[in-house]
This record gives structure tokens, sequence and C-alpha cells, in this order.
């Protein structure tokens, strides 16, 4: 059956640097889509003929699906059309929707204050049967936001047929969390607090704003990838074994989790906010965050937050999960670490000292590695740390177009429920809240450093 997707804001950066290149993705691996089943409509506010588009994507292609062949990327173009026009103003939407042939699959690749006004419109517009409707990230800006959101979305099309992205649960470093613990006997039995010591769920990056200010200086780092991206793979670490790897039994072992998430009892203790200042990344000169073009320094906007979250249930009471993330920093440390308690008598005494085990499950290039004491080579009753590592083959789909065939697919595994988008912000919301009111300092950090220090 044919599919149009409909990309509200077909002419954004996400679009141009990771959806088409999905897609590109998705019509090696699928002839059928290749071959005339898939297609897709842009729409956004640029005075653009089909063909300006069709030249703005091959670009952008090139530049970002150098790795697809050159023939699948022109099949694709011959694919796209655009489409003007105000998303959150009904009769335009329904000019697109009527050049969308097949079921349309909607794509809210927009920012996040335009979602609710594009959703109103839309229910003003008379849908297809079997429409799709895709959201990006972050979901609203808040709890109440979320609610309504939803609200709108379930008056369109049945929660089933909603899919809320959140791209890091399609990266193989995330899914791979899924096969460690629900395929192996060996990691379950200890995955609890019995027998670990804390988590830390890490996402630094080199990058600063790279000319995002008009989105990020209204989210900031709280908004932009801890309230989605790490309380998801947070989620997926603590949940209990599902029935299934499908959408309905994921959802509810991390509703479950993030219900558990208790808001930071001390927010000066739990939290901490920072901003870089001047600095110098990988020798590349960034400048003061404030001094970047688009940014309102008044709105005190984070470029880093850390949050220390604690569980409370069976499996994890009294162990902190860390959640850190921030642009500009010295390195892109982008992994998960669980450590393991010490062993409860070392019989090697003084003659070696054992750290702690470590699991750890890096992004880009991803690697799974187990830090182990083992006995030494030059004396075998000596303690020698060792690592058993693995690197994660390339796959075929990024994470843009493992979500893409998903949706095509009409799966939701990889979808976020209307219950989870909304738990999240219950837990960011007391820390968005004093954030804004200052009763946790923003503390500066020079560009390419390791971060704020705690105060
Ligand atoms: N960029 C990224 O790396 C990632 C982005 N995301 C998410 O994707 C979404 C889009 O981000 P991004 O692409 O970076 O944002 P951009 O600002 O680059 O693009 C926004 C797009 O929305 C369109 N748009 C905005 N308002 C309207 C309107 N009223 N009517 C029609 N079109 C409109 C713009 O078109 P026009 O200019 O014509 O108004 C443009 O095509 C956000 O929710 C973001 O959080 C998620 C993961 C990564
Ligand atoms: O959603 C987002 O994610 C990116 C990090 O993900 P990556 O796939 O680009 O590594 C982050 O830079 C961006 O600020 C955020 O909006």
């Amino acid at each position: 059956m044919q599919t149009t997707f409909v990309v509200l804001g077909g002419t954004g950066d996400l679009t141009g640097r990771l959806l088409l290149p999905g897609l590109a993705e998705l019509f090696t691996a699928d002839a059928r889509a290749r071959d005339g089943d898939v297609a897709l409509l842009a729409v956004s506010q640029q005075d653009w003929s089909d063909e300006e588009y069709r030249d703005w994507a091959r670009a952008r292609l090139a530049e970002h699906a150098g790795h697809v062949a050159e023939d699948v990327r022109d099949a694709l173009v011959g694919r796209l059309a655009h489409q003007q026009g105000d998303v959150t103003a009904a009769t335009d939407l329904r000019k697109a929707l009527d050049r969308a042939a097949g079921r349309p699959v909607v794509y809210l690749a927009l920012p996040n204050t335009v979602f609710l006004g594009t959703l109103q419109a839309l229910t003003e517009v008379d849908l297809p049967e079997g429409t799709t409707i895709g959201v990006e990230k972050p979901f609203g800006r808040d709890q109440a936001d979320a609610r309504e959101l939803n609200a709108v979305l379930h008056r369109l099309v049945p929660e089933e047929r909603v899919f809320r992205t959140d791209h890091f649960l399609a990266m193989q470093t995330v899914l791979n969390l899924l096969g460690l613990r629900f395929a192996n006997r060996l990691f379950e039995p200890v995955w609890n607090a019995g027998h670990i010591e804390r988590v830390e769920i890490v996402f630094d990056e080199t990058l600063g704003l790279e000319g995002r200010a008009g989105y990020y200086d209204t989210a900031g780092a709280l908004r932009d990838m801890l309230q989605n991206h790490l309380l998801q793979q947070l989620a997926l670490i603590a949940m209990e074994p599902p029935q299934a790897i499908d959408g309905a039994s994921l959802s509810a072992r991390k509703a479950d989790v993030l219900r558990a998430v208790r808001s930071p009892a001390d927010m000066a203790r739990d939290t901490v906010r920072g901003r870089y200042t001047a600095g110098t990344v990988d020798g590349r000169a960034l400048p003061d965050y404030t001094s970047e073009e688009g940014v309102d320094p008044a709105r005190e906007t984070e470029t880093y937050a850390e949050y220390t979250v604690t569980i409370d249930n069976w499996r994890w009471s009294g162990v902190p999960f860390r959640l850190r993330t921030g642009k500009a920093l010295g390195t892109d440390r982008q992994e998960i670490a669980i450590w393991f308690k010490p062993v409860p008598h070392l019989a090697f005494g003084s003659r070696g000292q054992a750290e702690p085990d470590v699991l750890r499950m890096r992004f880009d290039p991803d690697h799974i590695s187990l830090e182990i004491n083992l006995n030494g080579a030059d004396d075998p009753f000596e303690l020698e740390r060792r690592s058993l590592d693995i690197d994660l083959p390339p796959t075929p789909l990024s994470a843009y177009g493992l979500l893409l065939a998903e949706m095509l697919g009409g799966e939701r595994t990889l979808s976020i429920s209307d219950v989870e988008a909304e738990e999240s912000w219950r837990i960011v919301e007391p820390i968005l809240a004093a954030w804004s009111a200052g009763e946790v300092p923003l503390l500066d950090y020079p560009a390419g450093s390791a971060g704020p220090a705690a105060g």
C-alpha cells in the first residue's frame, strides 16, 4: 500500500540531516519502498516549487547520506514534493493532505512550540482512514502542555496510530540494553540494588549551539535531552522484564519506572545547571553562549544539566542514577555506566586491590565493555584489571531510518506512550520551577572543559 510521509517542517535541520538520510537508507533496504510505495511531501513556509525542494534535498543527501548509493538517493529525490503553507492553518494542511497519495504519515518535524497549534488545526481537517501521526521531541513544554497535546492527538487518531519519537530508543547501544538484559541469564540476577552500586547515564557533547538558538534557547539542556533521551534510557535500564519486545509491553514497563522516580528532595544537592563561557573545543574557538546569535541572556538558558535520580521501588532502593548532559564540553563522553558493588570478601588480601566491575555501553562508535578483575600475568596471585570488549557492528539503518521503518510498518515498539510522555514532565517540572526561581545557581564552565563543578 502506498504511504506518503507528510513532513511538517520538511525544510528544517532535522529533515535535511536525519530524516532524508534515514529514508534513503530505507530505500536501500526495502525495494518496495524505493520502487514506488513510499513518497515524501515536505511542508514549510518557504515559497519553493517541488523542483527547488528537490535541489535542496539533493544537496542535503549528498552532505549527510554519502554512504547511500547515488542511484538510490536519486530515486528518493524523485519521490519528493514541497507544499508551502502555515502548519497551524487548517486550509494549508488540507491542501497538503489532498496532495498525499495513499496512507499519510503526518510527521511533526517542527519546533515543540508549534505542536499544539498544528494538532488543533488538524482537527479541522478530515484525516484519511489509517493516518499515523508522528511527533518529535520534546513532547511539549511541560506536563500541562503534554496533557493537552495528548488530548488533541486522541481526538485525531487512536493512541495506536500516534508515534512519539525519541531517536535514542532506536540507537544500537540503547537497543542492546534489551538484548543484553533479557536474552542472557548472566545479567538479570544481579541487575538490582543488591549488586549494583550506582548508574551513570552521560551524554556530553563537544558540539555547541550550532546555530540552533531559535529552538535551543527556549528549551535548554533539561528539556532538550534529559527530559526525554536520558529518562528513556533510565527507564530501559531500570524496568522489570517485559512480557514481549513490543510497544505495549515496553511502554507499560517503562511507565512503571517513570512513576517510581522521586522528584529531587534537595534541589541544590541533586541537580546541577550550567552554561558555557568562551573557550576552545578540539581546537575550535567557541564564543560565550550568551554571545551566540539569537540567544537572549535574560532567559538564563542552561547548556548543562545534571540530576541524580532516586527510584522508589524494591529493585532500585538506594541506588543513585546520575543523569548528565551538556554542550561544548571537552570530550564526547557518551555512555551508560553500571558500577557493581565490591565482592563481599576479597580473598586476595593485600595482593591486589579489586576495583568494582563496570559495565559500559558507549555511543558512536557503539561499544560494550565489561571491566573486571583477573589474575595477573606476571604474578598469578596479584589482581589485574582487564576489559571484555565488543564493538557493535554498523547497522544498515540509522536511528531515524529504523524509526521511519517502524512508522511505515505501523509498528510502535520504539514509540513513547502518552503516559510516559506525561510522567517524564512530572519528573522534571519541579526542577524547572526551582531553577527558574534561582534555587540552584547557574554555574559557568569554559567551553572545552569538563563541565561545571557542583557547588
Ligand atoms: N535538528 C536536530 O538535530 C534534531 C531535532 N529534533 C527535533 O526536531 C524538531 C525540528 O527541529 P529542527 O529541524 O532542528 O528545527 P528547524 O528550526 O531547523 O526547522 C523547523 C522547521 O519547521 C518549519 N516551521 C516552523 N513553523 C512553521 C509553520 N508555522 N508553518 C510551516 N512550517 C513551519 C520550518 O519551516 P520555515 O522555516 O519555512 O518556517 C522548518 O522547516 C524539533 O522538535 C527538535 O526538537 C530532534 C532530534 C534532533
Ligand atoms: O535530540 C537531540 O539529540 C542530539 C544528540 O543526538 P545525536 O543523534 O545528534 O548524537 C543533540 O545534539 C540535540 O541537541 C538534541 O536536540
